[in-house]
């Protein structure tokens, strides 16, 4: 294994912190937030009329309510976050077993890369400020729904092709099972965890070794 490709939410973190902290965050300072920012964010708004007419805030309020996955409420709730990693209103939830993984994999050269629903600045932000310190030095790239949808296989082959792995190379790690099947369809190995320890491949990333041993043929620096 070259590489590793990471979800986030459900696997590297908790789905309770992106539900109960994040989401309410964003969602309590979207209005205050496109009044203070209009030309930072006419485009995103622009973008959400398009797609459904109507006022796009409460039309962003309700995605956020429905957890819709849409690429421009992405882009504006990273700007949201942003405010409330730098004012100290939470840091990144990171459970410690993926803290741990992680960091034994960049000690053994093994690329990491993050694909999420998360727009990559939020990705950087949630690393950057995470409960461990600041993540972001483990990874070598970032990727979102602006490659494609997570649940479509050619999504992850553009994401292969963009860090120059063959899609064999790459394990990619996720808590859903369409996107876990997409990226199979791609080529890519993948493993379904499943923190509360139901029916996945892995509960937590301590159990990747076991069952892929990733570490056994780090990356050579020459593959990409
Ligand atoms: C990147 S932090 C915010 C996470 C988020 O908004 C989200 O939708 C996460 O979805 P994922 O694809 O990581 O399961
Ligand atoms: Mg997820």
């Amino acid at each position: 294994m070259k590489a590793i490709l990471t979800d986030i939410e459900g696997t590297t973190s908790s789905i309770a912190f992106v539900a109960e902290v994040l989401f309410p965050y964003a969602r309590a300072r979207l209005a205050d937030y496109v009044a203070a920012h209009p030309a930072e964010t006419a485009p995103i708004l622009a973008e959400v009329a398009f797609s459904e007419p109507g006022d796009p805030v409460a039309t962003l309020t309700r995605w956020i309510d429905e957890d819709r996955k849409a690429t421009p409420l992405k882009a504006l709730q990273g700007m949201i976050w942003a405010d409330g990693y730098a004012a100290g209103a939470f840091t990144g939830h990171v459970y410690a077993d993926a803290v741990e993984g992680l960091r034994a994999w960049h000690a053994a050269e093994v690329k990491l890369y993050v694909f999420s629903s998360g727009s990559v600045a939020a990705q950087k932000l949630l690393f950057g400020h995470s409960d461990a310190g600041d993540l972001t030095p483990l990874f070598a790239g970032y990727f979102d729904t602006t490659t494609g949808p997570k649940r479509e296989a050619a999504s992850y082959a553009k994401i292969a092709a963009a860090i120059g792995f063959e899609a064999s190379a790459v394990l990619f790690l996720s808590d859903t099972p369409e996107e876990v099947a997409a990226a199979r369809a791609a080529g890519m190995d993948a493993l379904l965890i499943d923190r509360a320890g139901g029916g996945g491949d892995i509960a937590s990333f301590d159990e990747v070794n076991a069952v892929r041993s990733p570490l056994a043929s780090p990356a050579k620096a020459g593959a990409q």
